[in-house]
Parts: structure tokens; C-alpha cells; sequence
């Protein structure tokens, strides 16, 4: 089972001791069951009762001892699991390639991440008293062997079978939860869909109607599914209960007719098998939740080996404590080649040949779907390339040095997030941040506080300048923009061009970016086109290509 593989795997607490106070507070539970029914057998025969109520009382002691630790330490341990499984989930995250995570998707990464990890921390009590009721169990039948092992025999025959039908329908369960996981996934997404295109939604009564439709179908699916597992369900709790009461039977009328001497035994028989019906119903109401709870350590384990599929890079943690700037003279792409693996005619861009030296403003025009933002990915190794290599500085960018090669790049994407806060920016002084926001004209709506803008909720231009002035910040020697001035009035689209993209220039950056303002071409020392996954250089001296 997935979710013990995942406890025992994961879990740093001592299992044996554990499993020693889950075994006392098991057997003390049991002895008090053996104490109560010979101290009931002793009552006719007079004498005094002391023995029984200290042994008794020590029982009670022991129990409560051994379950609350045992309560307590699993519930924490479950807890400190699911943490340390969130966080190696959200660690592969950020170490896996841009593009597997566009195939994966958003809806089964948040899934696994938000909604499966609860469910495990949620189930920390019942798997607790489910593995007890089992210990339970073992206790009560070592009780029943001691007063008939005939009665034993018969009720393991009995729950033998009946657990052996029980295992193979919970497996209707399983598949059934786990085909609502999937849809759970889906219905994400479109839920996701209506939240960030909502502006659309609105403004069409068709659309809403047909989105509402499609979420509308994924949430009756998932039910469907979740119906289809609770009907499962209730009918295996109708088979347990009917599994008691055969049992209950062959206790009261089979055994009978199997041992001669049975009806001296037969109180102490049929009270030890009461007391056996609530473990097992512990163990049959735990299964479900442990069925649930597998379900989900099996999205997680699914999303795991998916992200290790992709991480294809190592962890280079002390790049994060470098505080020296990343710098670069001649940045090389040679026959490189990238090919989506998704889309209907699979777009590929490349090769493509192409020398950047330290401090070029280039920029790049082209088509709509031509490749260009691809090739961005490409040139800063978020798609890494099918075939051909980049070269930095002469020496061939490989796998293990390519986080360090993409520290050389900041910039705005144009489907950039603007994070509030400043992570992992040197800050200049307040002075000279609030100086730049005078520069970007937003001074008036936004404020630098020390580690963060005092709002993002701007219009998009606005938002756009503010990622510029955090881009500016990073102080990394290259810096992209994908049609950053596409959003600004022609006021600022003039200040970009002639003096924002000349001060970079003048600080030694390198430039590189998309765009289509045919007017202030001449900005730049050098052009690039792309067509269909072709770049092509148009400078006129296009010594470079
Ligand atoms: N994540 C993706 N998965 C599969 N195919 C993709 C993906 N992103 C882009 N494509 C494909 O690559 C082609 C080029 O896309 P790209 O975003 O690079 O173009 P672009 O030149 O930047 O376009 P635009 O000017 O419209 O932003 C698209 O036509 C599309 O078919």
C-alpha cells in the first residue's frame, strides 16, 4: 500500500517503539476485556475481588499511557511527513524544465501539492485506530485461542473469507476514487479557466453558458465517480454487518455441534467475539479512509515520478548565496534546435546559429506564432535545446551549469508574474528605488517599501513598469523583454526607446528585445527576424549570423 510505504519511508520517529506502545495500548485494551470477564466468572463464587480491580486499574493506566503517546507522536509524525513531502514536491518544482511543467499541467501538480497532502493528514487519527483495532484483533484472538481454539479456528475461516470478498470489491473503491482524482484535476483547470478569464465569461452570456456547461460536466463526473465509490462503500458496510452475524451465528449454533464440552466456554466465547466486533468495525471503517488516503498518496507518488522525469538538472543551492553579479562576454547558440512537444503541428524553431557579445541591443520582429518567445525560452535555457548547444564565454553550457547560465537573465516575459515582494534582490537604497519609480512615472501609485512594492493592483502597463524596475534591480548583464512597450502610451513607449533602452546600453547590459515599433528601430545595434522558426539576421553588417 502506497500510503505505509510512504509513512515508513518518509517517517523519522522509531517505528519498533511505536509499534511497542501501539501493542501495549492494544494488549491493555484486551486484558481489561480478560480481567471483566473472570472477575464476572469469580462473582458467584464469593471471594474478594481485589486482585481484579488493581489488575484492572493498572490496564486502564496502561492504556491510556501507551494510546496517547501513541495518538499524539503519530499524528505529529503524519503531519511532519506531509510537510516534508509538500516541500520535496515544491523543491522538484522548481527543478524541473519549463516545458514538463506546461505537459503536466496546472490541475494535477495543485492537486497533489494542496489537496492529496491534506487528505493524508487528515486520515493521521483513523490509521492510528485502524492499525490498533488490528492489534486489537491479534490480542482477542490470542484471548479466544486460550478459552476454545476451536471458536478461533471458526471465526478466522469466517472473517477469513469475508475479508478475501471484502479486499477484492474495495478495489472497485480504489479505481473509482482515483478516476475521480483525475477528473478533480480537470475540473481544476476549468474552474481555473473561469477565474482567470472572467472578464470573458462575463462579457459573453454563450461563453459562460458553455464554460459553466464544461465545469458543470467535470464536477458531475468526479461526483459520479465519488457516488459510484460511497455506493461501494455502503454496501461492503452492509457485507461486514452481515459477516458479523454469521459469525455471531456459528458462535451460538454451529459451535454447539462441533465441541461436546462447548456450553462451559460458551459466555466467555461469545463475549470475546462481541468484543472482536469493534475492532474489526474499526478495522472496516479505517479501510475506506485508508483506500481514500492511498488514492492520494498515489497522485502524489505519480506527480513525484513525473517531476523526476523531468529534472534533469541538479540543485544548486549555493548560486543562491552567490552575491557576486553573473557576467558574460560572447554568448553562442550553435545549430540550435527546440520542438514543442505538444500542439497540433508539434512547432519547432531552428536551428538557429547566433553570437551575442556583452552589451548588444538587439531586437527581434516577427509574426504572430512565428517563434519568437520560443526562442527566447530557448536562448535562456527554459526549453532546453533537442539538438546543438549554447556557448558561453567558449565553453559549451551543459546541464550541470545551466542554472548559473540562466542567473545571466532578467527580464519581463509577456505573460510575466509580477511578484509583490523582492525575492532574491539585492535592494538598492530607498532613495534610489523611489528614484526610479519618479523615472517609470508611477511614483504617484506606488510606493518602494524595503522589501516590496506597497501594490501590484495596477493596470497592466503599470505593472509592466514596475517588473522593469525590478528587473533593473536584479542587476543581471542581459536583460529580455518580450513586447514590454506594447503596453505603454506613446509618451512612455518614446522614453523606453530613446532613453530607457540607451541607459541600459550606457550601463553595459545587453538587450534583448521583441518587438514591433518600427519606429525606433534604430535603436538598436542589431536586428533579428524570425519566420516560422527561422531567425534570420537583418542587421546590415550581419557579420554575426
Ligand atoms: N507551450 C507550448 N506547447 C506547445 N506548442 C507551443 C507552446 N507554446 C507555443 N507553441 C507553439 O509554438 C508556436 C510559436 O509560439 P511563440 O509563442 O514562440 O510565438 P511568438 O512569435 O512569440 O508569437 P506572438 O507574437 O504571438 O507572441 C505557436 O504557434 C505554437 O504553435
Amino acid at each position: 500500500m502506497k500510503l505505509f510505504q510512504l509513512l515508513a519511508r518518509e517517517s523519522k520517529t522509531s517505528l519498533p517503539r511505536l509499534g511497542m506502545m501501539a501493542a501495549v495500548a492494544g494488549g491493555s485494551n484486551a486484558a481489561v476485556l480478560a480481567i471483566v470477564n473472570q472477575a464476572a466468572a469469580m462473582l458467584g463464587k464469593g471471594g474478594s475481588q481485589f486482585q481484579a480491580v488493581v489488575l484492572f486499574g493498572l490496564a486502564v493506566f496502561a492504556y491510556v499511557y501507551a494510546q496517547r503517546y501513541v495518538l499524539l507522536v503519530t499524528a505529529e509524525e503524519v503531519e511532519n511527513v506531509v510537510h516534508r513531502q509538500r516541500q520535496g514536491l515544491i523543491d522538484k518544482l522548481h527543478r524541473s524544465e519549463l516545458a514538463g511543467i506546461e505537459h503536466i499541467g496546472r490541475g494535477l501538480i495543485f492537486n497533489a501539492i494542496t489537496a492529496d497532502t491534506q487528505v493524508i493528514s487528515q486520515t493521521a487519527n483513523g490509521l492510528v485506530l485502524g492499525v490498533q483495532a488490528v492489534i486489537l484483533i491479534i490480542w482477542a484472538a490470542i484471548y479466544l485461542a486460550a478459552i476454545s481454539p476451536t471458536s478461533l479456528i471458526l471465526v478466522v475461516l469466517i472473517l477469513g473469507i469475508a475479508a478475501q470478498i471484502y479486499r477484492r470489491k474495495i478495489l472497485v473503491v480504489k479505481a473509482a476514487l482515483q478516476k475521480a482524482g483525475m477528473e478533480q484535476g480537470a475540473l481544476h483547470d476549468l474552474v481555473s479557466g473561469i477565474l482567470e478569464g472572467f472578464k470573458e465569461v462575463k462579457l459573453s452570456t454563450r461563453r459562460a453558458y458553455a464554460v459553466i456547461a464544461d465545469a458543470a460536466e467535470a464536477s458531475a463526473r468526479t461526483s459520479a465517480f465519488r457516488k459510484q465509490a460511497q455506493g461501494a462503500l455502503a454496501a461492503h458496510f452492509i457485507f461486514a454487518q452481515v459477516s458479523f452475524f454469521v459469525l455471531l451465528g456459528a458462535v451460538v449454533f454451529i459451535m454447539p455441534t462441533l465441541v461436546p464440552s462447548y456450553s462451559e466456554t460458551i459466555m466467555k466465547t461469545l463475549t470475546a467475539v462481541m468484543f472482536l466486533i469493534g475492532p474489526i468495525s474499526g478495522v472496516m471503517t479505517a479501510v475506506p479512509q485508508m483506500a481514500v488516503a492511498n488514492a492520494a498518496a498515489e497522485n502524489i507518488q505519480r506527480l513525484s515520478d513525473l517531476l523526476d522525469d523531468n529534472l534533469k538538472e541538479p540543485l544548486q543551492e549555493e548560486l543562491a548565496h552567490d552575491p557576486r553579479a553573473p557576467q558574460f562576454s560572447r554568448l553562442e547558440l550553435r545549430h540550435a534546435y527546440f520542438r514543442h512537444a505538444s500542439g497540433d503541428n508539434r512547432f519547432s524553431v531552428g536551428p538557429i546559429n547566433l553570437t551575442v557579445n556583452a552589451g548588444e541591443v538587439i531586437f527581434i520582429t516577427g509574426g504572430n506564432g512565428s517563434g519568437k518567445t520560443t526562442f527566447l525560452k530557448m536562448l535562456t535555457a527554459l526549453y532546453p535545446c533537442a539538438a546543438g548547444e549554447i556557448v558561453l564565454d567558449g565553453v559549451g553550457v551543459t546541464r550541470e551549469h545551466v542554472q548559473a547560465y540562466r542567473d545571466l537573465f532578467c527580464g519581463v516575459f509577456a505573460d510575466f508574474h509580477l511578484f509583490a515582494k523582492f525575492y532574491g534582490v539585492a535592494m538598492p537604497s530607498l532613495d534610489e528605488a523611489t528614484r526610479w519609480t519618479e523615472r517609470m512615472e508611477i511614483a504617484e501609485k506606488v510606493r518602494i517599501l524595503p522589501d516590496r512594492f506597497s501594490t501590484t493592483d495596477l493596470s497592466t502597463g503599470q505593472r509592466k513598469r514596475l517588473a522593469y524596475i525590478a528587473a533593473v534591480f536584479e542587476n543581471k548583464p542581459i536583460i529580455i523583454l518580450d513586447e514590454w512597450a506594447a503596453d505603454q502610451d506613446p509618451h512612455f513607449r518614446a522614453k523606453f526607446y530613446n532613453e530607457l533602452i540607451p541607459e541600459l546600453k550606457a550601463m553595459g547590459k545587453t538587450v534583448i528585445a521583441i518587438t514591433h515599433d518600427d519606429r525606433y528601430f534604430h535603436q538598436a545595434d542589431r536586428r533579428l527576424h524570425m519566420d516560422e522558426g527561422r531567425l534570420t539576421e537583418l542587421t546590415k553588417d550581419a557579420a554575426h549570423e
